[in-house]
């Protein structure tokens, strides 16, 4: 079929939608000579997404919205940006892209926000240019994006080993109920790892290869669907480096202690802590105290599992 010039000038449209992250726990074996470490994690999706709108342009460009949009480079390093030349490299495609984000999840908070972009960059750019990759290619060009997109593109609660890309769904019922403090100040997540071995250089505890063993307790927890369990099994390797780079971070962590968390425990690489509820209600109690101490810069609720990237509407 021939377009008319008039079709041919009609805006395409897009629009997907990709979660945020919390790691439920996180276990790091010593640094490999790649630099990497390498993980077992029990990731979940949770209610704070990135939405991502593609248009058809005759350039690649990006634009940024939302809370922190300055934070966020808009060059060819952009995560969005790399992902659409990912898909037209894989696919022979030599298409421009506009990509607008509108950002909900925090920048550099330890909550996979530009992997969340990434991942919706992927499914956006395939979907309007027609790529037609399959589910095991995407899943190829997330993990060449970084380690925590594969996930994003995936969603619900799943374990994620090597670098936290090779991932198994994880069985559970239920529905937990979250409460985040966002900080201002964003954390690297390469310099929580590096700060992670300067800990452990010296010390007794070089890291040992992460083992799943340790996190049957919390694999048990989501198969009940029991938040006191979960809240108990929480865990994070990461925890002691990212307060020792911030330690402002006690702050938040204590505040939903005297709350009356479930558990709390710092996201990933932080600076973002996040806090189980015993209900929906409670996330708002814990919410509210992160408010009142003034140890947030915001604050955030949210549920988990939710699913992961998804295309919200097209155009067409
Ligand atoms: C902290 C987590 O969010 C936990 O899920 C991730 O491990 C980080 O995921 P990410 O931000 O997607 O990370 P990447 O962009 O792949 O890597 C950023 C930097 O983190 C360090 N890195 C990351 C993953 C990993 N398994 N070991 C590492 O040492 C490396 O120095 C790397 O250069
Ligand atoms: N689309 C994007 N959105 C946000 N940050 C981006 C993006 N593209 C590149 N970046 C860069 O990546 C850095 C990390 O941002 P991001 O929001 O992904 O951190 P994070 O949530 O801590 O990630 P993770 O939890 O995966 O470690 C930012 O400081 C920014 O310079």
């Amino acid at each position: 079929m021939t377009l008319s010039p008039v079709e041919v000038a009609i805006t395409r449209e897009v629009r997907v939608r990709a979660p945020g992250k919390v790691n439920l726990s996180l276990h790091v074996g010593p640094v490999s000579p790649d630099g990497y470490h390498p993980l077992t994690t029990v990731f979940q999706a949770v209610s704070v997404f990135e939405e991502v709108v593609a248009r058809t342009c005759d350039e690649r460009v990006v634009t940024v919205s939302g809370p922190q949009a300055e934070l966020v480079p808009t060059d060819a390093s952009n995560l969005a940006l790399r992902a659409a030349e990912l898909v037209a490299q894989a696919a022979g495609i030599d298409e421009g892209v506009h990509l607008h984000i509108d950002k909900g999840v925090p920048v550099a908070g330890g909550m996979a926000g530009g992997s969340a972009d990434a991942a919706a960059a992927l499914l956006a750019c395939d979907a309007l240019w027609g790529a037609g990759l399959s589910r095991a290619q995407l899943l190829e060009l997330a993990a060449q994006l970084g380690s925590d997109v594969p996930f994003v593109l995936q969603g619900h609660t799943a374990v994620g080993q090597g670098r936290g890309d090779l991932l198994t769904p994880v069985l559970g019922r239920g529905e937990f109920h979250w409460a985040f403090a966002v900080q201002g100040r964003g954390l690297s997540a390469g310099a929580v790892y590096r700060e992670l071995d300067a800990l452990r250089d010296g010390a007794a505890d070089l890291g040992l290869p992460p083992d799943l063993d340790d996190d049957v307790p919390l694999l048990q927890a989501l198969r009940a669907g029991d938040p006191r369990a979960l809240g108990a099994a929480l865990h994070n390797d990461l925890q002691d480096a990212a307060l020792s780079l911030d330690p402002r971070l006690a702050e938040p962590l204590g505040v939903a202690r005297d709350a009356g968390a479930l558990g709390v425990v710092v996201s990933g690489s932080g600076p973002t802590v996040a806090a189980l509820g015993r209900s929906r209600q409670h996330a708002l109690v814990l919410a509210a105290a992160f408010t009142a101490s003034g140890a947030a810069d915001r604050v955030l609720t949210a549920t988990g599992p939710v699913a992961g990237a998804r295309v919200v509407s097209t155009s067409d």
